[in-house]
């Protein structure tokens, strides 16, 4: 088939270089040129998995074009995707000038029938925006084209993104037209055998899906979050509490993790858009908003433990404080949302300066920090440096923020020698306390019970 993706986010290079690799011609488009020359140098603009070969192979083979000409992607393709960035606007809401940009671009050019399909995370209703303006650009141009736009969520995580796009839990598709049903039925059967994983409903019901999705999954890490804060007065441990309940298969044992707060491009956004569009239908979701404010709170929590270890606000001034992981995540270099930005900005305040290590985020992480706090506070404050040792030398404490594989095994007696005040607070709960506790340190992790060092 030819397909044309709109947008190359992570979302449209993913899907696009999967539909490539499985045979279809591909012509991926963005209004960004610097990414298109990027992409057709070789050159992969985000951190991902894989992904530069996937990219590399079907370029080579000629299936994965790259473009920032809309002639190019409408005249291309029987089936276009929206794979658009929706940011948050001011009040919550999914702001949609790109995505309806997009629909009018297309609609300005379309001379042959298409399938137009809603991949970017859209509110409810947004479908039909689309259609409105494709229809009312063909209106104005006096030409009659047949169209059918279909929504088909993208439920892909970044880190693993390849994987989930190739074995998807699910492949969910709202359409109105049987005929456009059909053909993302054809186009989606190498990823799911004899259909499987198929799942086709109305248009509405599939764009309230991707929401629903994210927002039970976002309440689950609210949960545990606050149940980890429980934990702590109780003298009990999270993680203990986790294993328990996460083998009852009513519950399950993933997104169980107790932490700093999730961040990321997605759920934040999307849990605060589902917020806002219940509230323009008069209803309140009690649930979700509590999600939001204990999400907000917990991004604070290893501060105010920072703040008590060092006996108050002011103890942290002059401290310097190593954080191991900026990016929300591991594998991704998306700093989107990421709770270390939180973290920095409270330890700027407080008048602590920071010495940061990301495997894979460094330059991204200090493009955004310098946005965000300037030139000058960076450069006198933070030091971004090329590994994780580094990072420990002349520090107070460790703050581990983001559970990168290369953090989990450290080297306990050098970090006892190293660091100051011999300390580490664990934001992911990926350390034993009491391997740390024998070896010396003083171990905090969220919602644990902590182990006690041998004097
Ligand atoms: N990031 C994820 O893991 C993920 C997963 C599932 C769904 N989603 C959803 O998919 C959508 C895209 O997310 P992303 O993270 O890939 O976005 P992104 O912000 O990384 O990329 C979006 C791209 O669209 C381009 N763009 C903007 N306006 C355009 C236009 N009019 N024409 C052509 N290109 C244009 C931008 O230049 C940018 O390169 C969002 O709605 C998001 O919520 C994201
Ligand atoms: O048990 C857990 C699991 C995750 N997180 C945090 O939650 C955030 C989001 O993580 P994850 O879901 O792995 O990453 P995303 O790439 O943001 O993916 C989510 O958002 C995408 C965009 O909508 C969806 O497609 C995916 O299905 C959905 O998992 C991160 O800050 C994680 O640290 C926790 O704190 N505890």
């Amino acid at each position: 088939m030819k397909i044309s993706v709109i947008g190359t986010g992570y979302v449209g290079l993913v899907s696009g270089a999967c539909f490539a690799d499985v045979g279809n011609t591909v012509l991926c488009l963005d209004v960004d040129t610097r990414k298109i020359t990027m992409l057709k140098d070789g050159i992969i603009p985000i951190h991902e998995p894989g992904l530069d070969n996937l990219v590399q192979r079907n370029a080579a083979a000629g299936r994965l074009l790259f473009s920032s000409n809309y002639d190019d992607a409408v005249s291309h393709a029987d089936i276009i995707f929206l794979a658009v960035g929706t940011p948050p606007d001011e009040d919550g809401s999914a702001d949609l000038t790109h995505i309806l940009s997009a629909a009018r671009s297309i609609g300005e050019r379309l001379t042959k029938p298409a399938v137009i399909v809603d991949k970017s995370t859209v509110p409810v209703g947004t479908a039909e925006k689309v259609k409105r303006a494709i229809a009312g650009e063909l209106e104005k141009r006096g030409v009659n084209v047949a169209f059918h736009v279909v929504s088909n969520p993208e439920f892909l995580k970044e880190g693993a993104a390849i994987d989930d796009f190739m074995k998807p839990d699910r492949i969910v598709v709202g359409a109105d037209d049987a005929d456009a049903a059909k053909q993302m039925r054809q186009l989606y059967a190498p990823f799911s055998r004899n259909h499987e994983k198929f799942v086709e409903m109305d248009i509405r019901s599939a764009e309230l899906t991707k929401y629903a999705a994210n927002a039970m999954l976002a309440t689950r890490i609210s949960f545990m979050n606050e149940l980890a804060n429980l934990s702590e007065l109780l003298g009990a441990d999270i993680e203990a509490v986790r294993l328990g309940i996460g083998m009852d298969p009513r519950i399950g044992p993933d997104f169980l993790y107790a932490g700093m707060g999730y961040g990321g491009s997605c759920f934040p956004k999307d849990v605060k858009a589902l917020i806002k569009t219940a509230s323009d239908h008069k209803q309140q979701l009690h649930l979700l908003t509590a999600t939001e404010t204990v999400n907000d709170a917990q991004k604070n929590v290893l501060f105010t433990k920072l703040v008590r270890f060092f006996g108050g606000d002011a103890g942290l001034k002059g401290k310097t404080i190593a954080l191991w992981g900026l990016s929300f995540k591991p594998n991704t270099d998306d700093m989107r949302e990421a709770p270390s930005r939180i973290l920095i900005k409270a330890l700027f305040d407080a008048g602590a300066n920071v010495i940061a290590y990301d495997p894979v985020a460094r330059e991204e992480a200090k493009r955004v920090l310098v946005a965000e706090h300037g030139e000058d506070l960076c450069n006198t404050r933070l030091r971004i440096v090329e590994s994780a040792r580094q990072a420990v030398e002349g520090a107070d404490v460790l703050v581990l923020v983001t559970e990168w594989k290369e953090f989990r095994a450290p080297d306990l007696p050098f970090l006892a020698e190293k660091l100051k005040q011999k300390a580490v607070f664990d934001g992911r709960n990926i350390y034993d306390p009491e391997a740390f506790a024998a070896a010396g340190l003083v171990y905090e992790g969220i919602g644990r019970r902590s182990g006690k060092v041998a004097q």
